[in-house]
């Protein structure tokens, strides 16, 4: 009787324990951090306890539902509403809230460039949205998600596999990838002179084959059912990420944790396969997994597991995928809509490698215009809106006081469409912003990032993009196809809501 009673007292106490820190998390430090930001004049959108601003969030996104009446660049008030309206209302910096802690829009390329190179600890990578293990499932656990000593030893094995000379090895694939897309455009091309093509499906398999072949050594057949079962799982990481998440609730067995959980475990079980498909190809290779399989067998500090593998091969898949192919995307809708620019980009690539001969490492290289291009699209239309850090330690940014435990967000789309910085014509589709000798401050434009976390795919997608673009202007001239809606949104990455049709004519 006497040990039931202690069992029940213990059980009683540990509970009250669990309630208390529940309290503290959830109302204490959240009343406490909303104050201090308060008293230095930083306001956003009243607050609920448990869901923040999802639902003012969600109420805003519908009221910009509506595509734009033309193709222009000024969207911002429509992808991420929040930067406009909630700026206009709240003055900047301004906060809004997805749960327990504040996120605080920041501006501005000084802000922007001390955060992301700080090297004190104050900034740490990830946010809420990483916190959120039903958000995490996406991603895994792997290069994005990871922090400290961890995320240094993943970055030390895998960024081998990215640096610019391993890259120009894989041209000849990329290029092959890519040949084979615009053999299909062609046959469509036997039988019309002009064609409509939805080039944002195309460019999902495109890069999604290139990061099957250069990174796993695979083929997109290989890995469709993960992209496939990958872009389920965007929509449910969505709802995760804009909602309040109770600590243990990923256990509940509500009908979209079962999907979110067998979608998961899916995943990873095909990856499993995967690995073990490709592992003797792959074991001798220079690639991402041969690096990282590599890595399994060492007994150093750089020893990975299987599940630390499979993670990064989450990450990736989809870290490779949907940014490069919204960047070529949003490329070639701008090009179509700009004849000027067509023109020059294409005149280029024939200059440089004529008409029959696929760009190589030293062609790409000489190819200045499409890069300018490139570089004007990343800036208008940056796949990434914005980057995330959680602020470590009370930390002093300008004349902001920021407590520990604050969500800072960089909103690259923000600054990179922002008057002051570009001029006038900021909102305008202007590639010669990016000519040879004019220079920006690092902080005004960062569609990778900066600083010890930027990009590790960078020199991938910068080379993938480019390859491609001066491919498909080698062959085609594009035209704005009469069913394209203008409507950029943000789903994780920015783009097109409704598809990107073209008209493709032969040339
Ligand atoms: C146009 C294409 C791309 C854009 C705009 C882009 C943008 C970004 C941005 C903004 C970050 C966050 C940096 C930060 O937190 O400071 C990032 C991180 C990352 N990107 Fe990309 N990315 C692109 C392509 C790729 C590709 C092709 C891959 C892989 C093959 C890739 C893999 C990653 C990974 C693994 C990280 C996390 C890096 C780390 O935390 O160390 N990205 N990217």
């Amino acid at each position: 009787m006497a040990a039931l009673a202690a069992l029940l007292l213990a059980t009683l106490l540990a509970a009250l324990a669990y309630l208390l820190r529940l309290l503290r998390s959830l109302v204490w430090v959240p009343h406490r951090l909303e104050r201090r930001l308060r008293r230095q004049g930083i306001r956003g959108p009243p607050r609920s306890l448990l869901y923040g601003n999802a639902a003012e969030y969600g109420a805003l996104i519908a009221a910009h539902s509506a595509p734009l009446a033309s193709f222009h660049h000024a969207f911002v008030g429509r992808a991420a509403p929040e930067y406009r309206d909630w700026a206009a209302q709240y003055g900047r910096p301004f906060v809004f809230w997805f749960g327990p802690r504040p996120r605080l829009v920041v501006s501005g390329p000084e802000v922007a460039k001390a955060v992301l190179t700080d090297s004190t600890g104050a900034f740490r990578k990830g946010s809420g949205s990483n916190v959120n293990p039903l958000s995490r499932q996406l991603l895994g656990e792997g290069l994005v998600a990871l922090t400290g000593e961890k995320w240094a030893h993943h970055r030390r094995v895998i960024s081998p596999a990215f640096n610019m000379e391993r890259i120009k090895g894989w041209i000849p694939e990329i290029s092959a990838i890519t040949s084979s897309m615009l053999d299909k455009w062609e046959v469509q091309g036997e039988t019309r002179a002009e064609f409509e093509i939805d080039v944002n499906k195309e460019f999902h398999t495109l890069s999604a084959d290139v990061i099957s072949c250069i990174a796993f050594g695979s083929s997109y057949e290989e890995g469709k059912r993960i992209f496939e079962l990958q872009d389920e799982q965007v929509q449910l990481a969505l709802l995760a990420m804009r909602t309040f998440y109770f600590p243990g609730f990923r256990f509940v067995p509500t009908k979209k944790n079962q999907r979110r959980h067998s979608l998961n475990k899916e995943i990873r079980n095909s990856l499993r396969r995967l690995i073990e498909i490709n592992r003797k190809k792959c074991e001798d290779s220079k690639n991402l997994l041969g690096l990282m399989l590599s890595a399994s067998k060492t007994d150093t500090e750089f020893k990975m597991g299987i599940e630390e593998i499979i993670d990064e091969c989450k990450t990736f898949y989809f870290a490779g995928k949907e940014t490069t192919a919204n960047l070529l995307t949003w490329a070639t809708l701008l090009l179509a809509l700009c004849k000027e620019w067509q023109h020059k980009a294409r005149d280029e690539v024939l200059q440089v490698c004529g008409k029959n001969e696929h760009p190589n490492a030293e062609t790409l290289s000489s190819l200045k215009i499409v890069n300018m291009v490139l570089k004007e699209t990343l800036r208008l239309y940056p796949p990434a809106l914005f980057v995330n850090r959680t602020v470590t330690r009370d930390v002093k940014l300008g004349k902001l006081d920021i407590p520990a435990g604050t969500q800072l967000n960089l909103p690259i789309i923000d600054i990179h469409h922002d008057v002051d910085i570009w001029g006038a014509n900021a909102e305008e589709f202007d590639p010669s912003r990016f000519a040879d000798g004019k220079s920006y401050h690092l902080g005004a434009y960062f569609p990778f990032g900066i600083g010890p976390a930027i990009c590790v795919g960078q020199n991938l997608a910068m080379v993938e993009a480019k390859l491609a673009l001066a491919m498909v202007l080698q062959q085609f001239a594009l035209d704005v196809s009469s069913s394209y809606v203008h409507a950029p949104m943000k789903v994780m990455t920015l783009q097109p809501q409704y598809g990107a049709q073209l008209l493709v004519h032969k040339i």
